[in-house]
């Protein structure tokens, strides 16, 4: 049975520790705020859509949660352990796939792979099975021997996927990991991302195809100007609407027009960032590939 290999030095969370926290995260470039406040968790096993226009902030905390950007005020944690006090125990645990992936020109696809393998101390035996496993579902084993600078853009999203999940990590964050994916390699991603999170992991993934994401996501937020104004399950969030329509919605209603709640009346739980109660009916019957 195969098992992630715990970070030499990071103690297994307790079972109801969230894999990811951001409490009150803010930040500003150049002392205009491009986040201000944002708080939410993801729960191991869970995959949580982070969506918003552009422009509204997304990538800054995606930077901050892999720890490649510093932020101004709150906290963020992974499996418990503050970013900011145990940057390389949280790095062990994550991985991250930007959504414009740049890869060593000079290197192999394999010898990628290999590097970032070694890096994280992931045994001869599960890498050789994951890189076949990861290959095959994604179609690049017969594409691993030639030169990264030889590859499409597909292609180099499918290696930074590769290499993500070569060592399973415990939160893997995805920045529009689908854009450039062929169909099947799309199938094939979501259900590589309900394999992972069935194995134990939390999933944070950012993506302007509210499709895909109300489809796969068991929790949303959605973020505006820096702000979260509406988050919770993705069946509470999106009612009976479809995410689409709830965010359209939210998007009139920042720039300063009427929102279809607001005309309805049922906006109340809106400002609060909470998704409106008494239009959470719809069933879902759970996430699927
Ligand atoms: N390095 C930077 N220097 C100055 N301002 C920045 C920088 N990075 C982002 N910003 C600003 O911060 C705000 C949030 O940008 P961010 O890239 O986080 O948005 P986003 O939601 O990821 O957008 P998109 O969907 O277009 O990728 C924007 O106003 C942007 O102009």
């Amino acid at each position: 049975m195969e098992a992630a290999r715990p970070a030499p030095s990071a103690q297994p969370a307790p079972a109801r520790t969230p894999m990811l926290e951001v409490r009150g995260f803010s930040k500003s470039y150049g002392g205009r705020p491009a986040v201000r406040d944002v708080s939410l968790a993801v729960m191991p096993r869970r995959i949580f859509g982070f969506v918003g226009p552009n422009g509204a902030g997304k990538t800054t905390l995606i930077r901050a949660i892999v720890g490649a950007q510093d932020f101004d005020a709150g906290d963020i944690r992974i499996a418990g352990m503050s970013v900011r006090r145990r940057p390389v125990e949280c790095k062990q645990l994550t991985a991250y796939v930007p959504d414009n992936p740049d890869v060593y020109g000079f290197l192999t696809g394999a010898q990628y792979l290999s590097y970032l393998a070694d890096l994280f101390e992931v045994p001869a035996d599960l890498r050789a099975e994951r890189i076949r496993r990861y290959g095959d579902l994604l179609g690049m084993t017969g594409r691993l021997g030639e030169l990264t600078s030889g590859y499409s853009h597909g292609m180099r999203q499918k290696l930074v996927l590769m290499g993500a999940l070569v060592h399973e990590p415990k939160l893997l964050v995805l920045d529009e990991p689908f854009v450039g994916l062929d169909p099947q390699a799309s199938y094939n991603l979501k259900q590589i991302m309900a394999d992972l999170t069935a194995r134990g992991s939390a999933i944070f993934f950012s993506s302007h195809v509210l499709e895909v994401v109300e489809k796969l996501c068991d929790e949303v937020a959605i973020i505006r100007d820096g702000a979260i104004v509406r988050s919770g399950p993705t069946a509470e969030v999106c009612g009976d609407a479809g995410l689409e329509e709830v965010f359209l919605d939210l998007a009139r209603e920042g720039e300063g027009g009427k929102g279809r709640e607001e005309k309805e009346g049922e906006g109340e739980g809106a400002a609060e960032g909470k998704a409106p109660a008494a239009r959470g009916a719809r069933r879902r019957g759970g996430r699927h590939a």
